[in-house]
């Protein structure tokens, strides 16, 4: 089963990534970019224990993850605390590439738009997963979630890469299981809870962004 391959540390538990995500917000709404990377790296332990398949996919959002870290601990660290902060910071500052890649590659922005556009996967994936029988199968609630959103983004190639590593996600009560919160109806309560703030914290990255024109950056 997907979920005996991991680890104690390396245990996935939908309850913390929810905290995270909960924590993600501030009072006035802003996003704070070090619970955001620590959601993403939680998702990113749960990805591991499903199977090297998904290795490339892993390796990608830790690479990711790894670019918002730098600048978190870097010297303009405290630019860096919200999401709003750093679209300030570094539109002020010249230092993001908006038409084509050039010398600001990795760009705080630009990083985090990749992450933010899975966390619409995401939004649609535990939306179906939530409302899922036990028939459904997480292959297709997965690709038709990835197909709505980042394969938007995506060449032909990764699109396939991802398609095929789908084919291979365990079924839904492994998945279940392996999620770690307890029998299905508990799974589906949390989901009902994480979603909204999931969503709440994509729809504000997504306002953020399209205000600033951010939305296509290369
Ligand atoms: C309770 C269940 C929760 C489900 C937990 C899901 C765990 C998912 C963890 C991580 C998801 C990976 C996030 C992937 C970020 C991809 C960012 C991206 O779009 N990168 C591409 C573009 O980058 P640049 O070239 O512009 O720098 C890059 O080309 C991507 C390469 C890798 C392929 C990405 C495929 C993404 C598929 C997402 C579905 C993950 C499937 C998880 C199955 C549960």
């Amino acid at each position: 089963m997907a979920g005996s391959v991991a680890s104690d540390d390396q245990k996935f538990c939908l309850t913390e990534v929810l905290d995270t995500f909960k924590l993600c917000l501030s009072e006035n709404k802003e996003v704070y970019l070090e619970q955001y990377v620590a959601g993403w790296r939680g998702l990113v332990k749960f990805l591991n224990s499903l199977g090297s398949v998904f290795g490339f996919i892993s390796k990608d959002a830790v690479n990711k993850i790894q670019v918002l870290v730098n600048y978190l601990n870097g010297e303009n660290g405290s630019q860096y605390i919200t999401v709003q902060s750093m679209v300030k910071y570094e539109l002020d500052n010249e230092l993001v590439d908006l038409t084509k890649r050039g010398s600001h590659p990795d760009s705080g922005c630009r990083t985090l738009l990749r992450l933010h556009r899975a966390l619409r996967w995401l939004e649609l994936f535990l939306e179906r997963l939530r409302t899922s029988t036990e028939e459904s199968k997480t292959s297709v609630m997965c690709a038709e979630s990835y197909n709505e959103s980042l394969a938007l983004h995506h060449p032909w190639v990764v699109r396939k890469a991802a398609g095929m590593a789908f084919l291979v996600l365990p079924g839904r009560p492994a998945f279940f299981e392996v999620m770690n919160v307890g029998p299905p109806e508990q799974v589906v309560a949390m989901l009902g809870e994480a979603l909204p703030l999931i969503s709440e914290v994509y729809q504000i990255t997504e306002e953020l962004y399209a205000q600033h024109l951010l939305l296509d950056l290369p």
